[in-house]
């Protein structure tokens, strides 16, 4: 079985937990849910134990026969953690609007600008919907960051079809996207539904960046690549209407207003 794997990789700077602003003291990734582990040792033969170092962009690997575990205690406070995603509470729009998904990052990597990320890193899970009068899947959108997604499981808010669980997108800065062709008609013919609605058994991620990534060679020739992407959005069409009836903050119809 082939378990699809991300990985960003930078340089520079480390991941750190947001400032969390006005929000202030409790939200998003909470620091007591980041596992570290316990010192521990493995004092075993294992023949052929491969060993692989990343060394200026290069792997070496090298062959032993015990494991490496074999260290009874360390110090120190660079070390390997984890982070279950389902721990992060998430933060949204509870009036109208969409929010930056910038809301939901569960760790940053700064620059010197502020507000200005090397890579954030940003979830979409499972989470209620409450907005009135708005368009509640992600906006069309083009921006100065490239977007790298991936969904872990379930369905992507802005993509019913086409973008599967192991799959991933790349949106290059000012490139412009958007919900699909289903994803937009499904919505707009709920008719301004104001009600809350639950977003359900998902799971989806971005790496958010101020740098432009290259694409190596190796993905551009992978039988993966999807090169009917652009397809997604064929077919979006104007639902402009001059004679569409509104209402106004007081309940007002268009259709009761006298038109001179
Ligand atoms: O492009 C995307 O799907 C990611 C995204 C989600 C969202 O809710 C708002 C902006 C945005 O870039
Ligand atoms: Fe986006």
């Amino acid at each position: 079985m082939e378990i699809p794997v991300d990985v960003a990789e930078i340089f520079g700077t480390h991941f750190r937990l947001p400032d969390l602003g006005p929000i202030g003291a409790n939200g998003l990734a909470a620091p007591r849910d980041f596992l570290v582990p316990k010192a521990w040792y493995e004092d075993a033969s294992y023949p052929n134990y491969t060993i692989v170092q990343k060394f200026g962009g290069v792997l070496f690997m090298a062959k032993q026969d015990f494991s490496p575990f074999n260290v009874v205690a360390w110090h120190g406070n660079y070390v390997p953690y984890k982070y279950d995603l389902s721990k992060f509470c998430p933060f949204n729009t509870v009036l109208f609007d969409h929010g930056d998904p910038s809301i939901n990052t569960v760790l940053t990597a700064p620059t010197d600008k502020p507000g200005v990320a090397l890579l954030d890193f940003v979830i979409f899970p499972p989470r209620w919907l409450v907005a009135e009068n708005t368009f509640r899947p992600p906006y069309y959108h083009r921006n100065c960051m490239t977007e790298f997604m991936g969904l872990i499981r379930g369905v992507y808010e802005a993509k019913q079809d086409g973008f599967l669980p192991g799959g991933a997108s790349l949106h290059s800065c000012m490139t412009p996207h958007g919900p699909d062709t289903k994803t937009f008609e499904a919505t707009i013919s709920r008719n301004e539904v104001n009600e809350p609605f639950r977003i359900e058994g998902t799971l989806a991620f971005m790496f958010e960046s101020s740098l432009i990534p290259r694409v190596c060679q190796w993905a551009l020739e992978s039988p993966g690549l999807d090169k009917d992407y652009y397809q997604c959005w064929i077919g979006l069409k104007s639902h402009f209407s001059h004679n569409k009836e509104t209402v106004d903050e007081n309940g007002t119809k268009s259709s009761d207003i006298p038109q001179s």
